[in-house]
């Protein structure tokens, strides 16, 4: 399996992000609940290290509630900018979090603005995340009924447009794509398991492969139960062939039909068919 990351990309994914970051207080930076590192532009505490960051970890209603603790500990260390959040933008739980933990992460620097004698404005923001992350979703859930263009701010040269969420929050409306990187394969498969990059990057035996043996190992009982195995077979082939006989896919003649075993899987999966699952957690990092 060869995935290029081009450099190019990242360049320019890169600058954009950069000079956004000169308009904003705070960065927004969205991570897929079920896979907040591989979902994560490695390049993200370099290019963002100098502003204060919340860590949403998106789509929680997908991801393993246990799981998801672990990261929240993870990510919020003690006397830190960066704190972290779980969140689900698609029915809006836990986007109140938020505007609050802006607020305390950016009082020092707000505080410093009134003392001097500058009017107090809304907590400007810019949202940054890999694609299909939620960016959007994010965005025109906090924006609710409250979209608003504020105008151009002086001294930008380009128009930029700004989102008003409530009296006290500002989003820059174009959120920054930061691709993520997968020079490393499981990053990759993670990435394609959850939907996150095209199912034409890799082949989908090969992910539905790496979806299985994760499932062996960290869910036994879930993969036993969906497709009604008594035991989970060691050699991968053995295990394409129990799923798939189970579920009748198979070719003319009977054989199993490993594309369809591969498609039935990693579609089940992505639909929570086999529960609310977390792809990686932190202490295999370590
Ligand atoms: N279950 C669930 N789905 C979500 C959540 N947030 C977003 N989605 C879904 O994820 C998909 C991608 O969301 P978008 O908001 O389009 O993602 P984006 O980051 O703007 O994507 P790009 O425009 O490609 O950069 C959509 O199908 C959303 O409905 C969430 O918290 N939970």
């Amino acid at each position: 399996m060869t995935i290029q990351w081009f450099p190019g990309h990242m360049a320019k994914a890169r600058r954009q992000v950069t000079e956004k970051l000169k308009l904003i207080d705070i960065v927004y930076e969205l991570v897929d609940a079920r896979i907040p590192v591989s979902s994560r532009n490695p390049m993200i505490d370099e290019i963002v290290s100098n502003k204060p960051r919340i860590i949403l970890l998106n789509k929680a209603d997908m991801a393993d509630a246990k799981v998801t603790r672990e990261w929240l500990d993870y990510f919020n260390l003690e006397g830190t900018t960066t704190k972290a959040i779980a969140i689900d933008s698609q029915s809006g739980k836990g986007l109140q979090q938020i505007g609050s933990l802006s607020k305390e992460l950016l009082k020092g620097k707000f505080d410093k603005m009134q003392s001097r004698g500058i009017r107090p404005r809304a907590i400007r923001a810019l949202i940054v995340g890999i694609p299909n992350v939620g960016k959007s979703t994010l965005i025109n859930r906090l924006a609710k009924k409250n979209i608003a263009q504020t105008g151009d701010r002086p001294g930008v040269t380009k128009a930029q447009q700004w989102v008003k969420v409530g009296k006290e929050l500002e989003l820059l409306d174009t959120p920054g794509i930061l691709w993520p990187k997968f020079e490393d394969q499981d990053v990759g498969y993670r990435l394609a398991t959850t939907g996150a990059i095209k199912d034409t990057i890799i082949n989908l035996q090969d992910i539905a492969v790496f979806a299985l043996r994760f499932l062996s190992e960290a869910y036994p009982e879930r993969l036993k139960d969906r497709y009604g195995l008594e035991e989970i077979p060691e050699d991968i082939v053995d295990l394409f062939d129990a799923i798939g006989s189970r579920r009748g896919c198979k070719m003319s003649g009977g054989l199993i039909d490993y594309d369809k075993t591969a498609e039935l899987v990693i579609r089940e999966i992505r639909q929570e068919k086999l529960g609310k699952l977390s792809l990686e957690r932190p202490e295999t990092l370590i």
